[in-house]
């Protein structure tokens, strides 16, 4: 018999575990009903920019550069550190002491294949845990180690209990294993639960699985372990933020990054989009936890030690992240930013701009800007010279100096009573440089990826 509407029942009370601590017809009935396996509020962040990073196709970390990026990651908030495999090199293996002994508040883990000769290097290198992996999926068990699912739970057993025995930390990972059998996936998940593995991991090696998948998935193994539960999701498919999300509510407990989501391929869950993600659906942690301002100095860091440009699009910190430009937009947000907006920019110290240059730019856009220039023109003025704006930018793109020319020149005309042309298409500088930033600084160097070359500082 299930519990009564006031979570009591009348008989086989014991039958019923107690999900409930408040009784239901207490609780504040405008809150939704909380949902006990959620982990949203609650994740973990093992950061294996220096793991799955390194094998992004431009990668190469020097020691200096790897500590540089430790120690920005550190600075960051990142729970866990990951480090590339002590067997793969001998500077990786003196890499990893060398991190190791920087004392940072980041637990640092390094990465190994699920073998002995792997496993007692790595408990050498002073990591505070060991993050093992092996294939699961027939296609890794054929055509990478050749492993059957009897030798896997054999060896798997043997390292975890080696690494236990040094009483360091040990985590068991399937590499595949949307692909791998949901039977051998779940035997030796419970099978290394029960040596007392710190925790498992699931992995979408080939980026395949979807949010619905990865919340099934999840949420059984949840049912199966009492272990916690580390997730690591390819991006191949685009899915790489949302899965990870999806793993939390389903009760993960740790989530893989890396800085701008660099790794095999097109990469992984990138750090700063899952915190874009999280800092919506839970902000209280988000901002406690980790120093959102510093998210841009270390994609900036990374970018430029792996020689790519931070994209466009990028989560917070792409170029235009936070510029608005269509009319309806912009006047939305001069009243109020969150009209258009789900995160704060202020949040990761990041400017707020609003374009005003270009045939989409509205009179409310231009008004705010007369008032930035401090000149005194009327709402009927402002609108007029709106629609001179809009003749130019019908004939070529315009700039901040562009639109500044039109309305400074329209505005003399006005308290003049001259009649001076403004800028037509012809003579019209392009990409003029000598214009202020509306707040006084002078404006940034005019490259296509600053805001400021056609946009103002907003609130
Ligand atoms: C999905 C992932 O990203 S997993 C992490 C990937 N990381 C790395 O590969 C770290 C860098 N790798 C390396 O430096 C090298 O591959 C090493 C040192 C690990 C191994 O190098 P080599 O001995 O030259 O082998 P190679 O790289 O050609 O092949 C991989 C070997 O590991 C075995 N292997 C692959 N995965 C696993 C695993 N999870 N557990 C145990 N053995 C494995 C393969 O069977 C193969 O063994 P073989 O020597 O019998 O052919
Ligand atoms: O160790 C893991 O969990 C993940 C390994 C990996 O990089 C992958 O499977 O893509
Ligand atoms: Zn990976």
């Amino acid at each position: 018999m299930p519990p009564s509407a006031n979570g009591s029942s009348t008989e086989n009370k014991a039958d019923f575990k107690a999900v409930e601590t408040t009784p239901i017809n207490s609780r504040n009935p405008y809150q939704p009903v909380p949902d006990f396996l959620s982990n949203v509020n609650s994740f973990k962040i093992i950061e294996s920019t220096l793991r799955e990073g390194e094998q992004f196709a431009n990668a190469f970390f020097d020691t200096a550069k790897k500590i540089e990026i430790a120690k920005a990651l550190d600075d960051f908030g990142v729970d866990y550190i990951e480090l590339t495999s002590p067997a793969a090199s001998e500077q990786s293996r003196a890499d990893c002491e060398a991190i190791c002994k920087l004392g940072l508040k980041a637990k640092i883990l390094t990465h190994i294949r699920c073998h002995m000769d792997d496993a007692r290097i790595a408990v050498e290198t002073g990591v505070d845990g060991v993050d093992v992996v092996i294939g699961t999926s027939s296609f890794l068990r054929e055509h990478s180690h050749g492993k059957d699912m009897a030798y896997i739970h054999k060896t798997a057993i043997e390292v975890i209990e080696f690494v236990k025995s040094k009483n360091i930390e040990i985590r068991f990972s399937s590499e595949d294993s949307f692909r791998s059998d949901l039977v051998d996936l779940l035997s030796i998940y419970q099978a290394v639960d029960k040596v007392g593995v710190n925790r498992v991991g699931i992995a979408d090696t080939v980026g395949c699985a979807s949010p619905r998948q990865v919340y099934d998935l999840i949420r059984t193994l949840r049912g199966v372990v009492s272990c916690d539960i580390e997730t690591h999701f390819h991006n191949d498919t685009g899915c790489a933020i949302a899965n990870a999300y999806c793993a939390l509510e389903a009760g993960a407990t740790h989530i893989d990054t890396s800085v701008l989501g660099i790794g095999e391929r097109n990469g992984i869950t990138p750090l700063g989009g899952l915190m874009a993600r999280m800092v919506v659906a839970a902000p209280d942690y988000v901002k406690s936890k980790y120093k959102l301002h510093k998210l841009k100095e270390l994609e900036n860091l990374v970018a430029e030690a792996v020689e790519v440009n931070i994209p466009f699009n990028n989560y917070i910190t792409g170029f235009c992240a936070f510029t608005h430009k269509a009319g309806i937009h912009a006047k939305a947000i001069l009243n109020n930013p969150s009209t258009y907006e789900i995160i704060n920019p202020a949040d990761f110290g990041i400017t707020r701009y609003v374009h005003f240059a270009s045939r989409l730019t509205g009179w409310n856009a231009i008004k705010s800007r007369v008032e930035q220039l401090n000149l005194d023109m009327t709402d009927a003025q402002c609108k007029e010279c709106t629609a001179k704006i809009k003749q130019l930018a019908d004939i070529r793109p315009l700039n901040v100096d562009d639109v500044d020319s039109i309305i400074r020149q329209y505005h003399l005309n006005i308290k003049t009573g001259g009649n001076t042309p403004l800028l037509t298409g012809l003579d019209a500088p392009v990409n003029s440089v000598d214009a202020m930033a509306v707040d006084g600084e002078p404006a940034a160097k005019r490259l296509k990826q600053d805001p400021s070359a056609d946009a103002a500082r907003c609130c």
